[in-house]
């Protein structure tokens, strides 16, 4: 029961997160920013904001047990997220460049990519066993974000130039390859670990994770004098100085989300479930961009709406119907022995 309340918690971040985190960053691009650096080290600057939930979650253990430490994280998983943070620290620049650079639809379709990414490294390192359902999931996800992109031709943004375009290109594919191998790779993490893996773990390697991600960046930054470009590109922002910063903090804020709820869903689920809520989401972040900076509307983003929450719900009616039948099989009146796993 608290696995479910734990897995609804963190598909709530990470939904809010993949789809709020896109739209910030998306505003700081239209109206004036141009750092791709800072806007990698966004993704995960936020990290300190981790703390406090660490502290909340160690009252509540030393209540129980006098002994418990503040950190638990043991060198060896402290290693494996220090290395995972500088993936995701390369991972946030490429995805950077390609928001910047690329238009929303053929970003899109890129993006999808991910999701069959993180399937076959899914695959590959954690043998994940798919179901029709989940396998049907993958499918109508992918097809939605295609739906999506088939706008794409003809849209490169005014003003920038075709090395510009492929280079765009090129980023946010291996941006979708990358992280399609980091997430399978966080689930490969938590089941070779020698350390049980609780939710307070998880925060700790969170807070790891996005430490050595934002070193990586910062030094990017340090290197491309993104510090001292701050001031003045806050004065020129279109929406006003204030608003500039108040961009930067929503973004670094959005961005924890995301990164929370990732490795939290793997956690309670798997990294194939993180990554069709990430695809999920793309066309709700296409349709609220319609709504709130009055993009364009059209037939393919409501087409890819409903077939990417198809999608979603295929994922988890599978998944409810093989808990059923899992339940069912440990029922003593039923009690004939299972050879064959449900829905293998
Ligand atoms: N760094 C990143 N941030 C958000 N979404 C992503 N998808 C792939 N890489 C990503």
């Amino acid at each position: 029961m608290m696995k479910r309340i734990l897995l609804l918690i963190n598909t709530i971040l990470l939904a809010t997160g993949t789809s709020g985190g896109a739209l910030v960053m998306r505003l700081y691009f239209i109206h004036g920013g141009k750092r791709i650096w800072l806007s990698s080290f966004l993704e995960t600057a936020a990290f300190p904001i981790i703390i406090l939930p660490i502290i909340i979650s160690y009252i509540h253990k030393r209540r129980r047990h006098r002994s418990s430490a503040l950190i638990s994280i043991k060198p060896p998983l402290f290693l494996a997220s220090a290395l995972i943070g500088l993936l995701t620290g390369l991972d946030d620049y490429l995805y950077a460049c390609g928001v910047a650079r690329l238009p929303v639809s053929t970003f899109s379709l890129i993006q999808a990519s991910h999701l069959a990414f993180t399937a076959v490294f899914a695959f590959l390192l954690v043998r994940h066993r798919f179901t029709p359902y989940s396998v049907n999931s993958v499918v109508l996800l992918t097809v939605a974000a295609v739906v999506l992109a088939l706008r794409s031709s003809g849209d490169r943004p005014a003003g920038e130039s075709s090395r510009q375009y492929v280079i765009g290109f090129v980023m946010i594919l291996a941006a979708a390859a990358l992280y399609g191998f980091v997430l399978p790779l966080m689930e490969l993490v938590y089941k070779k670990s020698r350390q049980r893996i609780t939710y307070s773990l998880v925060m700790e390697i969170q807070l790891v994770l996005c430490f050595f991600a934002t070193l990586f960046c910062t030094v990017g930054m340090i290197i491309n004098n993104d510090f001292k470009v701050i001031p003045r590109e806050a004065r020129d922002f279109k929406l006003g100085e204030t608003k500039y910063y108040v961009v930067l903090v929503w973004s670094a804020i959005m961005w924890q989300f995301f990164f929370l709820g990732a490795i939290g869903v793997i956690f309670c689920a798997s990294s194939l479930l993180s990554g069709i809520i990430i695809a999920a989401f793309l066309p709700v972040t296409e349709v609220l961009a319609v709504i709130v900076y009055k993009e364009s509307f059209h037939a393919e983003k409501g087409v890819a709406l409903v077939l990417s929450l198809w999608g979603f719900v295929s994922y988890f009616y599978g998944e409810i119907k093989q808990d059923r039948e899992k339940n069912k099989n440990r029922c003593p009146e039923t009690d004939l022995p299972q050879s064959l796993p449900p829905n293998a």
